[in-house]
């Protein structure tokens, strides 16, 4: 089985999740991607989406999901998207397609988040993935020094600009014992606008695509 139909069918999977009528936040990315066409299947039975990225709102808007904006949405039961690593707590690296910081908001809404996967993304300790860090053009130098000082080698990711207008510095080299507290202390770095840990509000729910099937993982 592909890696590629691997995800397809951590996505399906996150359908059962769905409640009907509902608003369902959407995540960015290639397994978001294979949500979202799966959620078209059953368009007429939700009231529509909030997106995390402009990416993802065409996707939907494609289909002819109705798109609300976050701010007219109190409640949602639900947020559906990949992670980039995903560990036994289910605290998860994301934002390798940028979008880490309208994620984390849209995630903050929901009473759940479905993770999708494929196996690959299951790791011990998180930090193999570069974490990505948002950051505000003018602050990039003085936030790299911080990083570095962090033990991270920071990387500027090149001709990349997010939907906020911000820039992303990839820090490689991490090996994130604690992934809460050191949430924390890179959201603490002046001219971060987030970092794509999502360890504090990690995922509720882990829809993991192995070769025997997908396998259901719920934070204890
Ligand atoms: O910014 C992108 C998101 O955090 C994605 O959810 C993450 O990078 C995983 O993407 P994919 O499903 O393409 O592996």
């Amino acid at each position: 089985m592909t890696q590629d139909e691997l995800k397809q069918q951590a996505a399906l999977r996150a359908l059962d999740y769905i409640v009907e009528g509902s608003i369902v936040g959407v995540g960015t990315g290639s397994t978001a991607n294979f949500f979202i066409d799966g959620l078209a299947t059953m368009k007429d039975r939700i009231a529509g989406a909030v997106a995390s990225s402009e990416a993802s709102a065409k996707r939907l808007a494609g289909h002819g999901i109705r798109l609300f904006d976050l701010n007219d949405v109190d409640q949602m039961p639900v947020y559906v998207d990949g992670a980039d690593e995903i560990d036994a707590s289910l605290a998860m690296i994301k934002g390798g397609g940028g979008a880490l910081t309208r994620e984390k908001i849209v995630a903050a809404v929901a009473d759940k988040f479905i993770c999708i996967c494929d196996a690959t993304k299951r790791v011990e300790c998180l930090g193999r993935f570069p974490l990505p860090v948002e950051v505000i053009p003018m602050a990039r130098a003085q936030v790299a020094r911080q990083l570095a000082a962090l033990g991270g080698r920071p990387v500027l990711r090149e001709g990349f600009v997010t939907d906020n207008g911000n820039i992303i510095i990839d820090v490689h080299g991490l090996q994130i014992a604690d992934p809460a507290a050191f949430e924390t202390t890179v959201d603490g770095i002046v001219g971060v606008v987030t970092n794509g840990l999502f360890a504090r509000r990690g995922a509720d729910v882990l829809l993991l695509a192995t070769a025997g099937g997908v396998v259901t993982y719920e934070r204890t």
